[in-house]
């Protein structure tokens, strides 16, 4: 069983990545000193202002953030220095002073570590294993055809049962290879924040709340937790809801 979801109401785009990055921080701050927190992270616009809005709030630092760690439920399978890259993106917000330590930060290997994307895909779901990483929480994007992560409508990835990690190929959005949680991975966590902000997400966002929608048609309207569902969601983003 799974969470139905909950939307938090925000004013703009902002306001969604201070709101989630904030409620990342509380969550972290009620989990007691000494238990690892797995939070699995997201590119995108929104995504990675959320994690700037993380870097820039004094409390994680006191909220033991060496126990902390953070994953990336996709990743854009290019070079391992390219900005293309959701991990580089993401450090370029954190800067060199940020408070979780660079050995909990989870990497996907690069195109250029000579692996297949399939390789890249084993190894981190090995990595995520090793780490005995059950999920706190997994923060998605959503993009206008509704995908999350790298699973995208009608395309082979989102139908994978295996939970897991998975090679994508001829994605849909450039860059064509990438390497993604499956839909079960990601409905395995506790929990499952959906950030999306913009006029342009107002029908994917309606899309994946209608229990109608289907994984296959509308990816986002899978994207559930165990114990919470959220959908993170500014004026526009939510102006087709009833
Ligand atoms: O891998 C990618 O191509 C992006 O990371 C993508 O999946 C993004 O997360 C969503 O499209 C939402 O992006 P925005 O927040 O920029 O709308």
């Amino acid at each position: 069983m799974t969470a139905s979801p909950v939307i938090v109401s925000c004013q703009d785009r902002s306001a969604v990545a201070q709101r989630a990055a904030g409620d990342l921080i509380a969550h972290i701050e009620g989990v007691p000193a000494g238990t690892a927190v797995h939070i699995a992270v997201t590119g995108g616009g929104v995504g990675i202002a959320t994690l700037a809005e993380l870097a820039k709030s004094p409390r994680l630092a006191e909220a033991s953030p060496g126990r902390v760690h953070l994953w990336f439920s996709d990743e854009r399978y290019v070079d391992a220095g390219s900005q293309d890259r959701n991990d580089i993106q993401a450090a370029a917000t954190w800067g060199p002073g940020f408070v979780i330590p660079e050995a909990n930060i989870h990497r996907v290997a690069g195109a250029d570590s000579g692996l297949s994307a399939e390789a890249a895909a084993t190894n981190y779901e090995t990595e995520i294993g090793r780490a005995k990483a059950a999920f706190d929480v997994v923060l998605l994007g959503m993009g206008p055809d509704g995908h999350v992560a790298s699973l995208f409508p009608g395309h082979p990835g989102v139908s994978d049962k295996r939970t897991g990690v998975i090679a994508v190929h001829d994605s849909p959005k450039p860059p064509p290879d990438r390497v993604s949680f499956t839909m079960p991975l990601i409905r395995s966590s506790d929990r499952v924040w959906v950030i999306a902000s913009g006029a342009e997400k107002a029908p994917a966002v309606k899309a994946a709340l209608s229990p109608a929608s289907t994984a296959e048609d509308v990816p986002a309207s899978a994207a559930r937790g165990q114990l919470e569902s959220r959908f993170y969601l500014d004026t526009e983003s939510s102006s087709l809801l009833d």
